[in-house]
């Protein structure tokens, strides 16, 4: 039997799983193992990790996209079932996808690394899974290695998670251990999609990609109804309509078909422009029969951290432009907008999603349109009511009007899970960061998990990094955003040679302002290199100064060896320079180097400072 005719006999003979892992854990080795058993994929073939499509996802050995792969599987019942593996983004920043992939399924494989345990990540995703109501298989994975612990991460996820262990499954994804067993109870235990082919059309989009040639892809499961190629499909959130030019299924190559039932996953093409045309969690229904509602769960992502864009060499501002333009096409939750500073010119701020979003498009900017950018330090996105009464929000802090009453900045819930001794090493890390303590629990005897209520902005510094080092790179974290509060909050304007510098502004606490003027004007004094003539360098809140430093006049010039107007030598000599200040603004006639407008993300703590 084939797809189409397993897809014909109904959802029975149909699975959706996706499977849900901490960084690292092995998701990925897993995948390939299930497509490679079930044929799907030969070895020859199998690219490493064939899910994880993007280069870039590859070098960083995370997967970023989703992806979807259909596998033919022949059971002990002597069934053929159609198991569609939806696969899922690692990380926090793509939550909401996460969220809306697992919607898509009636199962999943939570896979956890035996020889680790349970990670922030872990719990985060498994609350999604029980929210979607999903059947958990869990996999205790890496029992090849020599510090493998299956028996204590088994009553780990137990105790931790509340999940029936009894039936977990030890596999090693290297070794190809467990593969069987796990298809197996794929099919045993996730059970089938509800049989709505009677209704009228729904299909929930779990994902989208921009294609030069065939226009967004549009991945999606049928959840009531059918499609065929050729109708007219109406996006339920979008209002826009188009008529479906191809319809298909991956596996994992795209393979054509004629119509898509109740149950399945597929892929369509349809001239749309733009991913944001068609929203990840946005409903498709027929034009000619839509159905009365949408379906659940859609929510418009709100970028989360702000950063500005600028092209080093002026002239390449509508290169970035149309960078951004067709980067976006592809990236729904890019927002960007022309942002023009006398001290930086021409540039854009743009929004993301969290800061590894942030650096996956910088990066592809960088190397996929060999631009050369300035970035500054990265914020997030604050409120305050101005002296007329109206709301602003504020997503670059040299905007914060000097008049404004009730500044509120974004707060997380933040998880952390780490080994026992190095609790009061994250307690102090988040007490410094301006952290709330709400909670911390033994999930085991050698493991606990700490709870903080924390500002985002604390977050989004070097916090991970701090984290990581603290814990000797064992702890994990995980955090969501819950709201805003008012602090005591204050705008720190730098100025270099005595002119504000813009893009170096900060939004601080007051009771940190001083000690970050402090070493923000150290630093820069450090990074700024040494030009012809003195340059001031100060901090202040308003009008008052609260930190000063000046960088001493260079003695020697390098154009004072040509010093009698030899032009050609004086030419050669500039441009030798320029190469090597590539990443370089002049702010108050001063050359500023892209190390400094991220200055401000180091000076976040205490420790920082040497206090
Ligand atoms: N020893 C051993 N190593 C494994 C096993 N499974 C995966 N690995 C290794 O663990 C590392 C991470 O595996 P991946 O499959 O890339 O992990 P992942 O969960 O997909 O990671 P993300 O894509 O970042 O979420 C790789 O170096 C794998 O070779 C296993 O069963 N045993």
């Amino acid at each position: 039997m084939g797809p189409r005719e397993i897809a014909v006999a109904g959802p029975n003979y149909i699975r959706n799983f996706a499977i849900i892992a901490h960084i690292d854990h092995g998701k990925s080795t897993l995948a390939d193992q299930l497509l490679l058993k079930t044929g799907t994929v030969e070895s020859r073939d199998m690219q490493a990790q064939f899910l994880d499509g993007m280069d870039l996802e590859r070098e960083r050995g995370i997967t970023i996209k989703l992806n979807q792969a259909r596998m033919r599987y022949t059971a002990a019942d002597g069934c053929v079932y159609a198991l569609n593996l939806i696969d899922t983004p690692g990380h926090i920043d793509f939550g909401y996808e996460v969220s809306r992939s697992l919607a898509a399924c009636e199962g999943c494989l939570l896979i956890v690394d035996a020889s680790q345990g349970v990670e922030a990540q872990t719990l985060a995703n498994v609350y999604l899974a029980l929210e979607n109501e999903l059947e958990i298989i869990v996999v205790l994975n890496k029992i090849d290695l020599p510090g493998a612990e299956p028996e204590r991460v088994r009553r780990e996820v137990e105790e931790v998670i509340g999940l029936d262990c009894s039936n977990a499954i030890l596999a090693s994804a290297k070794q190809a251990i467990g593969i069987d067993e796990i298809l197996a109870a794929i099919v045993e235990r996730i059970p089938p999609p509800a049989d709505n082919r009677g209704k009228d059309l729904r299909a929930l989009i779990f994902d989208s990609y921009y294609d030069p040639y065939k226009g967004v892809i549009v991945y999606f499961r049928v959840i009531d109804g059918e499609l065929r190629v050729g109708e007219t499909v109406k996006l339920m959130r979008s209002r826009k309509e188009y008529q479906v030019d191809e319809l298909g299924v991956l596996s994992p190559k795209p393979v054509k078909v004629e119509a898509l039932y109740a149950g399945e996953v597929g892929y369509l093409a349809a001239s749309i422009k733009a991913v944001a045309d068609a929203r990840v969690g946005d409903t498709i229904t027929l034009k000619r029969a839509p159905a009365a509602e949408a379906l659940g769960g859609y929510a418009e992502v709100q970028p989360m951290v702000f950063c500005g864009l600028f092209p080093t060499e002026a002239d390449r501002f509508p290169d970035l432009r149309e960078a951004l333009g067709k980067l976006q096409l592809n990236d729904a939750a890019l927002v960007y907008e022309p942002e023009v500073s006398s001290a930086m010119g021409f540039g854009f701020r743009c929004g993301f999603l969290g800061l590894l979003h942030m650096e996956i498009v910088q990066e592809r900017l960088e190397r996929e349109y060999s631009l050369d950018l300035i970035i500054t330090a990265p914020t997030v996105v604050y409120r305050c009511t101005s002296t007329d009464g109206g709301e602003l929000t504020i997503d670059n802090p040299c905007e914060l009007p000097d008049h404004h009453t009730d500044l509120r900045e974004p707060y997380v819930r933040l998880e952390m899970i780490t080994p026992k001794d190095f609790v009061g090493a994250l307690m102090e890390l988040a007490q410094q960061r301006r952290g709330e303590f709400v909670d911390m629990a033994f999930l085991t005897e050698a493991r606990t998990t700490l709870v903080y209520n924390l500002p985002l902005a604390e977050v989004v510094t070097d916090f991970f990094d701090e984290l990581k080092s603290r814990s000797k790179g064992y702890a994990s974290m995980e955090y969501s955003v819950t709201g805003y509060r008012a602090n005591d909050l204050v705008r720190l304007d730098i100025k270099i040679n005595n002119e504000v510098a813009e893009p170096l502004a900060s939004i601080v606490h007051r009771d940190a302002a001083y000690r970050v003027g402090r070493g923000l004007v150290k630093k820069l004094k450090e990074l700024i290199p040494r030009q012809q003539f003195r340059i001031p360098i100060q901090a202040a809140i308003g009008s008052r100064v609260i930190a000063s430093e000046a960088i001493s006049a260079l003695r020697k010039d390098v154009l004072a060896k040509c010093y009698g107007g030899d032009v050609s030598r004086k030419k050669k000599l500039l441009k030798k320079q320029a190469k090597g200040k590539k990443r370089m603004k002049t702010m108050g006639s001063v050359e500023v180097p892209q190390e400094a407008f991220m200055a401000v993300l180091n000076i976040g703590s205490p420790e920082a400072d040497g206090e």
